[in-house]
């Protein structure tokens, strides 16, 4: 019960909403218990009139009276019940749009750590469920409970009043369906819980198999990626046979039950009539009376049913809630300082640009990926770093980020330390070209854009002929207004570059990290985006993970990693002399044979 409150309470504002629709079904609820007894008044006045105790006339003046009662009871009930009907659909639309928000902007401020173990079908999965199981009882619970709480509690009354056996039956109903549901509920929850981990399974596989529709269709993978879809659909098919065998067999018990103090009550009001402790006028009272006090039985249920559905659908959306974040969001920053963040000048700053000092780190509960790693870049320096692959190249960009902890050392940027700076102020002094495309639907100019909201059409254009990419886009017939499919489909790899090369030139920050493109484009394109990359790094500190020698060649140093540490620093000059990394590299091109190209794939040089 504890978690149904918490829905509501999580969805406070709404509160007035709340109030109005438990108004509406508690003057339902006062409606429909009129009528029981204007009908048994009605009874009681045939039963005179036939029985000649009294005039057919007056019988009839009074029959027509209570008629009409029971008309203008009926059309404000329709009255109420159509404005209840209404606030409960404003009402769902307003949760509906509280708990998505609140849901995507808890995603969006949490670390990267958490999507690292997430799918992303997973979360759309769980947000729809959450959403469609809450609302609906938030929906049930507001219209039933309370024309439910209140039925109920007249009923027992009025019953008491007549005989108090009968109220004594009537409220032994409530506590015995509890308990048998309380019963049923636990393992109800554990069999929802199961279902659930399969659709959100099944939802994260479906979203990313479409999302690399390609790489699915190449592998020729169509018939593995829909059979283990089905299967998980077909677990479901399994846990819920069991799953409503059990609440459905617990079901008949109840219903039995119910059965049989319906036996008993219909027994003593029917026996007390024919005794003639009851008029005819109160054994119709009364038998319409208990025939609401059912509907409530059936209501609990059906309350009972989607609150469940709602503790079980909504218990992941609540533990994402719960998650606890430790550094100020970037985006509560954002709101706060529209006008973003300055770009620093980073030669004004006595020493480094940037330092990792002693830097040691690993993944969740993984080994250390870096140990004790430093090194400093000086304002205006291009550094690449070379390393095997998985050594720990990209783990460094992603800390200069700030989006993992370290464990031990520091990190500085203008001299100040990273883990004291906001994440909005950090992030505005850096800027990423991916090593992936890493663009959205949408248009060019809404891609090119995406570094700075307010820029001008001429500022765009500005970005994109430095990044070397207005000329294709001049050609494109809508130009800047050219629809680019779900994360660039439609362009290039080299248009696709470029693009996010125009991004970055816009965004213009003081530091620059370069994850160079792996894939191999053809020369001239190439050249494209490499003198698009040149007016990039210009006058810009930049970091480099390179994966061409001829790009290391003409950085000012080269940070070398190895097993997890740093190996050497210096000029691409020095380092080629020194027998290390780098110098081992330089030879392997040189030889040039197929073993010596493998070798060089393992840094990650792919020429
Ligand atoms: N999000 C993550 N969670 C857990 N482990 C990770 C994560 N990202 C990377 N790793 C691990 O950390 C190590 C370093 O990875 P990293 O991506 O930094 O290497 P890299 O040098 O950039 O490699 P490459 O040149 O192949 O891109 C690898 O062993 C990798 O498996």
């Amino acid at each position: 019960m504890r978690s149904l409150f918490k829905i509501l309470t999580f969805t406070k504002e709404l509160r007035g909403y709340y109030i109005a629709i438990v108004a509406a079904s508690i003057l339902t609820a006062i409606a429909a218990l009129a009528v029981p007894f204007i009908i048994g008044a009605a009874t009681d006045v045939v039963v005179d009139a036939l029985s000649g105790a009294r005039t057919e006339s007056s019988a009839i003046t009074a029959v027509l009276w209570l008629a009409g009662a029971f008309l203008a009871i009926e059309v404000f009930s329709t009255l109420i019940s159509a404005i209840g009907g209404y606030v409960g659909d404003v009402m769902s639309a307003r949760m509906r749009t509280i708990l998505s928000t609140r849901y995507y902007r808890k995603l969006l401020s949490l670390p990267q750590s958490y999507f690292d173990n997430e799918l992303t079908g997973t979360i759309v999965s769980r947000l729809n469920r959450s959403i469609t199981e809450v609302t609906n009882f938030a929906k049930a619970f507001s219209n039933s409970f309370f024309t439910m709480l209140m039925t109920t509690v007249a009923v027992l009354v009025i019953a008491a009043w007549y005989a108090w056996p009968l109220a004594l039956l009537l409220l032994i109903i409530f506590p015995i369906y509890l308990w048998l549901t309380a019963l049923t509920s636990t393992r109800w929850q554990r069999y929802e819980a199961v279902k659930n981990e399969d659709v959100d399974t099944a939802g994260g596989r479906f979203t990313e198999v479409i999302g690399q529709i390609k790489v699915v269709k190449s592998f020729v993978a169509e018939l593995r990626e829909l059979t283990v879809f089905t299967r998980r659909y077909e677990n479901t098919i399994r846990t819920t046979t069991s799953q409503s065998a059990h609440w459905h067999g617990m079901d008949a018990i109840r219903r039995g039950v119910m059965a049989l103090i319906f036996f008993g009550i219909y027994a003593i009001i029917f026996t007390y009539t024919v005794r003639g402790a009851f008029t005819v006028g109160d054994m119709v009272l009364l038998v319409q009376l208990v025939a609401m006090a059912r509907q409530p039985v059936t209501m609990m249920s059906y309350i009972v049913d989607s609150g469940q559905r709602a503790i079980a659908g909504s218990r992941d959306y609540f533990d994402v809630m719960a998650i606890e974040i430790e550094k100020e969001p970037a985006l509560i920053e954002q709101a706060r300082r529209p006008g973003g963040i300055e770009r620093l000048d980073l030669r004004t700053i006595d020493g480094p640009a940037l330092t990792f000092d002693n830097v040691t780190f690993g993944y969740d509960q993984d080994e250390d990926v870096l140990n004790g790693v430093t090194f400093s870049v000086n304002a205006g320096e291009r550094v690449a770093f070379v390393g095997e692959s998985g050594g720990g190249k990209t783990t460094l960009i992603n800390l200069l980020l700030g989006m993992y902890d370290l464990r031990a050392g520091s990190i500085t940027v203008a001299g100040r330390d990273v883990s004291t700076m906001s994440l909005l102020e950090l992030r505005s002094q850096i800027g990423v070209v991916f090593q992936e495309s890493s663009l959205f639907s949408g248009t060019i100019r809404e891609n090119i854009g995406y570094a700075d909201e307010s820029a001008t059409d001429e500022e765009i254009i500005a970005a994109a002929q430095k990044a070397n990419a207005w000329d294709f886009i001049q050609k494109f017939s809508d130009g800047l207004d050219s629809v680019i499919g779900e994360r660039g489909l439609k362009l290039s790899g080299g248009q696709k570059q470029r693009i996010s090369v125009a991004r970055a030139i816009l965004k213009d920050p003081a530091i620059l990290v370069l994850d160079e493109a792996t894939s191999a484009l053809d020369t001239r394109s190439e050249r494209l985006v490499q003198a698009g990359l040149e007016s990039l790094m210009e006058n810009r500190t930049s970091l480099i993970i390179a994966h061409r020698l001829s790009t290391i060649s003409t950085v000012d140093r080269i940070v070398t990693l190895k097993d997890g540490r740093v190996d050497e620093i210096g000029t691409p000059a020095e380092l080629a002399e020194s027998g290390g990394i780098y110098a081992q590299l330089l030879q392997l091109q040189e030889e040039g044979t197929k073993a010596a190209k493998k070798k060089l794939r393992i840094y990650g040089i792919e020429r």
